[in-house]
């Protein structure tokens, strides 16, 4: 074809291009055009050999895990060990999430990308569009609509929706891990009812307390540990037994001995995001229930200090006439209380950790943590409930071991021996936290020996002052006592005259002489 009519064809196309598009234009309103084009792409889709699987970012109400999982997993296939790869893609969307030391690489909106998995080429396409503005809508939706389309042949879709998905999910759990980037949630007052919005905060969350650096007792700590990783693997066992995947720990203890160290190790050992709920900024229970149901999958949910959250202080206290039970007074604003649904209850807490709503996603460990479990309600503790009670108490001498290890470097065999000693008999008797213990070891933690000698010489003057407020309240107990038997003694003597005074019969059975009671009347 000579160029010339190469350039007379073109043109002829380009201008029955524009006069289709003018007839459109005359022919369909607006509002007819929309779907004319809608009707167009159905059927390229009906007589194209591709199939396309549309991922958008919210799934209903929830934020589509799967959405989130293709983001990381396509942001790690557009970056070769750190760098860019070479793909056709010249331009890519770059972010940070506060506090995380990663820049993280993502398909720029309507951008495209091509993945290979077991042989078979796929396309992904970053779709974003902008929301038709609403008139009236009983919610606000987000003004953008995102998604991934996977574009895959026809032939290869079964073996994409067998494995590939999967692998995509697997992976982006991997990739995660890998950058050891764990997510910290807390939520704030009020929570909103747009889809999209997320009701928790996040920061990025990296704690350095791991099982290694936990002092505390190594059995309890490896059954704990045990525990949990029957926990993580036990998909099949849940799903046998017909018992929803979670679990709940109860951590109680002093202050000071552990318990929000204890949750960061199992976060740590685990994997797990946390989500740190606090119960006083939560109104009512149907918000409780929307915050549960935007938690993720491999999850710790705690409720740190929960007998001050909430006041589950044996039940009656509190209770309103409706059976429920409200907010500590004192922890309120006080305003609200009395209406009906205005705050969080008990059995809306029971339901949050129990009830059906508790088994949205799954593979999620609920952990309260308390420094007076007395005050809980017996309905929180039964067993089934929490499975698992872990006292955190004060310092015994394996916790110390570790403790001197993790803070001076010193093992057990170069610590002097008579040294050692000292501190084992005196540790349990001086009651200390292991926030204390830490305290000591930090002020001299640059000379090694200066630190044990200071440890000794806190110990030691724990164990006197220990012992003598024991002796005072033995005292004031014993005085106490001898006050009681001398009233008992005092109200005997009495008793025992007057039984024995001639007008024993009328102070007793209350005979009284007609003449008195004639005095008396007339007074
Ligand atoms: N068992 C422990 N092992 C290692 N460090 C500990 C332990 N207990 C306390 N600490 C140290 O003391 C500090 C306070 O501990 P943590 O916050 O875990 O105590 P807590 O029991 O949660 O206290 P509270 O009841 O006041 O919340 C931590 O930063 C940690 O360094
Ligand atoms: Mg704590």
């Amino acid at each position: 074809m000579k160029m010339s009519d190469y350039w007379t064809t073109m043109a002829s196309l380009v201008g029955m291009l524009a006069f289709c598009q003018t007839i459109l234009q005359l022919v369909f309103p607006p509002e007819l055009r929309l779907a004319f084009l809608h009707v167009l792409t159905r059927l390229r889709h009906v007589f194209s050999s591709h199939i396309y699987f549309d991922i958008t970012e919210i799934d209903g109400v929830n934020t589509n895990e799967l959405y989130n999982a293709v983001q990381l997993y396509l942001s790690s296939s557009v970056t070769v060990n750190g760098a860019v790869s070479s793909s056709n893609n010249t331009r890519l969307s770059l972010s940070r999430v506060p506090n995380s030391s990663s820049v993280t690489f993502g398909l720029s909106n309507n951008d495209r990308i091509t993945d290979v998995f077991n042989g078979v080429t796929v396309l992904w396409e970053h779709v974003v569009v902008q929301r038709q503005v609403q008139s009236f809508s009983w919610r606000p939706m987000p003004e953008e609509k995102r998604g991934f389309t996977l574009q895959i042949n026809k032939r290869d879709k079964n073996l994409v929706l067998d494995s590939y998905l999967d692998y995509i999910v697997g992976k982006s759990e991997e990739i995660r891990r890998r950058n050891e980037e764990r997510l910290l949630y807390t939520n704030s007052r009020g929570v909103s009812l747009d889809a999209r919005s997320h009701p928790w905060d996040s920061v990025r969350f990296k704690h350095p307390s791991t099982f290694d650096t936990l002092a505390m007792d190594p059995e309890r700590k490896k059954r704990i540990m045990e525990d949990l990783r029957e926990f993580a693997s036990g998909q099949g066992f849940y799903q046998k037994t017909g018992r929803a995947w979670k679990r709940g720990y109860l951590l109680y203890g002093p202050p000071g001995t552990g318990k929000s160290s204890l949750i960061a190790a199992m976060a740590n050992y685990l994997g797990y995001d946390i989500y740190d709920l606090e119960l006083t900024e939560v109104q009512n229970n149907s918000e409780l229930r929307k915050l549960l149901m935007k938690t993720s999958s491999k999850s710790i949910i705690v409720i740190e200090d929960i007998d001050c959250s909430i006041s589950l202080t044996k039940r009656g206290k509190n209770k309103k006439r409706n059976g429920s039970y409200e907010y500590d007074p004192g922890l309120t604003n006080g305003s609200g209380l009395d209406e009906p649904g205005s705050s969080v209850t008990l059995s809306g807490l029971l339901n949050f950790t129990d009830g059906l709503w508790s088994c949205c996603g799954s593979e999620k460990i609920f952990v309260f943590t308390t420094n007076h479990i007395e005050k809980l309600d017996s309905a929180l503790l039964r067993s089934g409930r929490m499975d698992m009670h872990i006292h955190m108490g004060f310092c015994k001498f394996p916790a110390l071991k570790i403790l001197l290890k993790n803070y001076l470097r010193l093992e057990e065999d170069e610590i002097d021996g008579v040294v050692l000693e000292e501190m084992e008999e005196c540790v349990e008797e001086a009651e200390i936290t292991p926030a204390d213990v830490s305290e000591v070891l930090i002020r001299s933690r640059s000379d090694a020996e200066k630190a044990v000698r200071e440890l000794v010489c806190v110990l030691k003057e724990r164990v006197v002052k220990r012992k003598k407020s024991v002796g005072l309240k033995k005292k004031k107990e014993e005085g106490e006592e001898e006050e009681e038997e001398e009233e008992a003694e005092a109200e005997e003597e009495q008793e025992k005259r007057a039984l024995d005074s001639p007008n024993r019969n009328r102070e007793v059975f209350g005979f009284q002489d007609e003449e008195e009671e004639e005095d008396e009347k007339e007074k």
